[in-house]
C-alpha cells in the first residue's frame, strides 16, 4: 500500500483516538446536554486564557451503519449539505482515496473573527473479530499547507476531530442478506479538540459550543438517515 508523506502522522493520531475512545467520561468530563440517545460531554480547559474545551459526544442512530455515517462525514460532495457552519469547502490535495486535505471557511460566529480550517481527513475501517462488525472512523486534523496560506484577519483553527462508529445488528437473521434497516443501528463517538486559534470570549465560545455541537450531530444524523432510507445497506 503506497505510503504518502502523512502516513506516519495519520497512523499516530488514529491510534491516539482509538486509545481514548473508551475512556471513562465519569472522571473530569461534565455532561452538558442530553437529547434521547445523544449525550454531550465537555471538559473545561483553557490555554493562555483561550478556551479549548475538549468535546465528546455519544449517540446511537437507528437504521444506519457506521460505514454510512463515516462515508457521509468524509466525502467532499456531501459536505455543504449537512455542514451548516461553513461558507466554503475545498479539497486542496488528494493523498489517496481515503486521505484528502480540505481547506474550509467557517461562517463568522459573532463576536469572533472568521475562522478557516486546513486539515487532513482520513477514513478507515478497522476489522474487529470475525463475528463482530468492523469499526469505521474519520479523523480530521489540522495541518499547514502551501495552498492554504493564512490570510489575516481570518484566524486559523487548530482542530483534531474524530468520528468513530460501530454497527450493531439486532437479532441478526440467519442469512445476512435478510438484514433490514430496522435491525441495525450505529453507535458513534465524536470527539473534538478545537482551539479557536485566536482569542474568543470564553463564555461566548462555551455557549456557541454548547449549542452548536449537539445541533450539528442531530442535523448530521438526520441527514444520513434521510440519505440512506431507501438505499441498500452499506456495511
Ligand atoms: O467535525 S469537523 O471536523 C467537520 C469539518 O467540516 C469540525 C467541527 C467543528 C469545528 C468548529 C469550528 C469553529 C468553531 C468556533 C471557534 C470560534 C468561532 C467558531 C467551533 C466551535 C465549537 C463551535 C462549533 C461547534 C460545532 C459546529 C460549529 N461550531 C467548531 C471545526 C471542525
Amino acid at each position: 500500500k503506497g505510503q504518502h508523506r502523512l502516513a506516519n502522522e495519520i497512523e499516530h493520531i488514529v491510534q491516539e483516538h482509538l486509545k481514548y475512545v473508551h475512556e471513562d467520561v465519569n472522571h473530569g468530563w461534565d455532561l452538558i446536554h442530553q437529547d434521547g440517545e445523544m449525550k454531550v460531554y465537555r471538559r473545561e480547559v483553557e490555554e493562555n486564557g483561550i478556551v479549548i474545551d475538549p468535546m465528546k459526544m455519544f449517540h446511537t442512530i437507528k437504521g444506519v451503519t457506521g460505514h454510512e455515517m463515516c462515508r457521509y462525514f468524509y466525502e467532499y460532495q456531501y459536505r455543504m449539505e449537512w455542514e451548516t457552519t461553513l461558507d466554503s469547502t475545498k479539497i486542496i490535495e488528494v493523498l489517496d482515496p481515503d486521505t484528502v486535505i480540505f481547506h474550509q471557511m467557517h461562517k463568522r460566529v459573532w463576536p469572533s473573527a472568521q475562522r478557516d480550517n486546513c486539515f487532513w481527513s482520513h477514513i478507515r475501517c478497522i476489522a474487529k473479530s470475525e463475528e463482530d462488525q468492523p469499526i469505521w472512523l474519520v479523523v480530521n486534523h489540522t495541518i499547514p499547507h502551501p495552498l492554504a496560506p493564512i490570510k489575516p484577519p481570518q484566524v486559523r483553527l487548530v482542530a483534531n476531530v474524530a468520528l468513530i462508529c460501530e454497527t450493531v445488528i439486532n437479532e441478526p437473521p440467519l442469512n445476512p442478506k435478510d438484514i433490514k434497516r430496522e435491525n441495525i443501528q450505529c453507535r458513534l463517538t465524536y470527539v473534538a479538540f478545537v482551539n479557536p486559534g485566536g482569542w474568543v470570549p470564553g463564555a461566548a465560545l462555551r455557549s456557541v459550543a454548547k449549542r452548536e455541537y449537539p445541533r450539528f450531530l442531530k442535523h448530521f444524523s438526520n441527514y444520513v438517515i434521510e440519505q440512506t432510507r431507501d438505499k441498500p445497506i452499506l456495511f
